[in-house]
């Protein structure tokens, strides 16, 4: 018989200690790789299987027998079959009962039964104990080692002994059980594979609406409205020069929309003088995913710092540069060098790269290999303290940049100001409401209310 990759692996260790036998039910792409991983791990594993000569592609460490023979030789059985096919369960009641039978099935949609799996097999067999697990692991993962993804097994079950040995299973095969509760909450772990960046819909859906906002609102005012009054086609500041004013205020905006609802929660413990009352749903979501609004931003302005960097090589800008020079030399006319001018340019500059700087820190220390090396108040100094700077900084930036032309009313276009004064309005507001409320008045009642104070106390 050709060897198989399964025969060259050194599948047991060779160790004198009784080994724990697992029961595995489904000879399928997930019970195999779980079943390899228990051999591994030093587990002896049985199978059980419709065909139990069918076995060439099982561990051949491991014993292939029917559902009902199997099921006698182990306390623990993995049911590792599709929730559809699990009524034959059923039949096997008296073997199963007092056993611990771990629900690892997961569904094609969300919410496609009334019930959960594991609550179903529950129902099926109610002498057993169930626990769900393993449901967020991929049989690939499994086999091919690579479980950085997802390290987390979520645990749930109603009998905390069977909990607990299942947790340790999931220790044994170098994996982070992560206890879930009672069975109720299998319908929510059921539910985490089928999810797709859950936390990431609200800033994609956010900063696409602001990109086409802005791309609109720069067409107008950069390409139509010089073409209407100047003839000008400009259609070719669609590739830079307008990407490089949607992406930077994107960032900008997306950036202040991260500090916003910590400013909003602060106004509302004002408020309500307490601190015991949840946030309404809509501000809670909203602070769930401040990471990935802040880490969206950061990629925005990653964009944009690329987009500067080639300004200087650009057609149009030279071409401009070149114009300059040479009606300059023909007409024999000097502009003098203006300082104030220099520093306007280089403050704005210099501000914006420091600002990027302190926003590529934020973005690292959300890394969780970095968040997990500091504790929580380095984590909510640089998350907190240093997401205002970088949040100033680049407010700043974009000021000094604007600086004079500002109030200039020629740079009005149709009554609409230049966009970077549109990406100025979230942040200036959060920055103003910020200095407020960090006023030793109002923060001495704030860090209060936040220390358990309450105005209308009860007791
Ligand atoms: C590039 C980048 C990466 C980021 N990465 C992360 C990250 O990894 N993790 C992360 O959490 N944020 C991340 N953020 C978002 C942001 O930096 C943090 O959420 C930061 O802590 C917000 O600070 P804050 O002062 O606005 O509010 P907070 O410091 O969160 O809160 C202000 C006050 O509000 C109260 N409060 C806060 N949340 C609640 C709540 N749910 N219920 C009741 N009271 C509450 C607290 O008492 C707190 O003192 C990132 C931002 C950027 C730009
Ligand atoms: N594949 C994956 O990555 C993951 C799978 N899961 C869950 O694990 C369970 C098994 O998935 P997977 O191994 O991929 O599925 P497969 O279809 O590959 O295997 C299912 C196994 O169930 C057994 N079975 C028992 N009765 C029936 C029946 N009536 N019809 C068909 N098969 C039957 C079969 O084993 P035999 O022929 O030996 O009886 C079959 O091999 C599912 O609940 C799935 O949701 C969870 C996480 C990830
Ligand atoms: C290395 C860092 C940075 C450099 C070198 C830089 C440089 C520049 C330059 C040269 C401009 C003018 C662009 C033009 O005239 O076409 C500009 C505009 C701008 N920058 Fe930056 N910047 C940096 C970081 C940032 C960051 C981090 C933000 C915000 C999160 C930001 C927000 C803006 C905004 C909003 C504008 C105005 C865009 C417009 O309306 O034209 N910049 N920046
Ligand atoms: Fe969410």
């Amino acid at each position: 018989m050709e060897k198989t990759y399964i025969d060259a692996l050194p599948l047991t260790m060779n160790s004198s200690e009784k080994q724990e036998t697992v029961c595995i039910f489904g000879t399928g792409d997930f019970g195999r790789s779980l079943g390899l991983k228990m051999l591994q791990c030093g587990y002896f594993v049985v199978f059980g299987s419709r065909n139990p000569q069918m076995t060439n592609l099982l561990p051949n460490d491991a014993e292939v027998l029917s559902y009902s023979e199997a099921a006698k030789k182990s306390d623990i059985i993995i049911i590792a079959i599709h929730r559809e096919h699990y009524d034959f369960l059923t039949e096997l009641t008296e073997v199963l009962n007092g056993k611990i039978l771990v629900d690892i099935s997961n569904n094609l949609k969300i919410n496609q039964y009334p019930e959960s799996n594991a609550e179903y097999l529950a129902q099926l067999v109610p002498g057993a104990h169930v626990v769900k697990a393993f449901n967020t692991i991929s049989a690939w993962a499994l086999q091919s080692g690579a479980l950085d993804a997802s390290r987390q097994v979520f645990v749930c079950g109603n009998d905390s002994k069977a909990k607990q040995t299942v947790m340790d299973i999931v220790r044994a095969l170098g994996l982070t059980p992560l206890d879930q509760g009672s069975l109720m909450a299998a319908k929510e772990i059921e539910k985490y594979p089928l999810q797709l960046f859950p936390m990431w819909r609200f800033p994609f859906y956010l900063s696409a609406a602001l990109c086409i906002i802005l791309f609109f609102y720069c067409v107008v005012r950069d390409v139509i409205y010089p073409y209407v009054y100047e003839k000008k086609d400009n259609t070719f500041r669609m590739a830079i020069s307008i990407p490089n004013r949607i992406f930077p205020i994107t960032a900008l905006t997306l950036l202040a929309l991260v500090y916003l609802p910590g400013v909003i929660a602060a106004i509302l413990q004002l408020y309500r003088g307490t601190k015991y009352r949840r946030f309404p749903n809509w501000l809670d979501h909203w602070m769930l995913c401040r990471k990935q609004l802040g880490l969206v931003a950061l990629g925005f302005a990653f964009l944009h710092v690329l987009y500067t960097l080639v300004i200087p090589i650009r057609y149009y800008v030279r071409w401009r540069l070149g114009n300059l020079t040479a009606t300059q030399a023909i007409l024999k006319k000097e502009t003098p060098f203006s300082t104030s001018t220099a520093w306007l340019y280089d403050s704005y500059v210099a501000l914006g790269i420091l600002g990027f700087f302190l926003f590529v820190l934020l973005g690292i220390t959300s890394l969780p290999s970095v968040s997990n090396a500091v504790n929580w108040r380095e984590f909510r100094f640089v998350q907190s303290k240093l997401g205002y700077l970088t949040l100033i900084l680049c407010t700043a930036h974009t000021l000094v940049y604007g600086g004079k032309k500002f109030l200039n009313p020629s740079n009005l276009k149709w009554y609409l100001p230049a966009a970077y004064v549109l990406g100025l309005i979230i942040p200036c507001i959060v920055l103003v409401i910020k200095f407020v409320l960090i006023m030793p008045c109002v923060d001495n009642t704030l860090t209060r209310i936040r220390q358990g104070w309450e105005r209308n106390s009860k007791h």
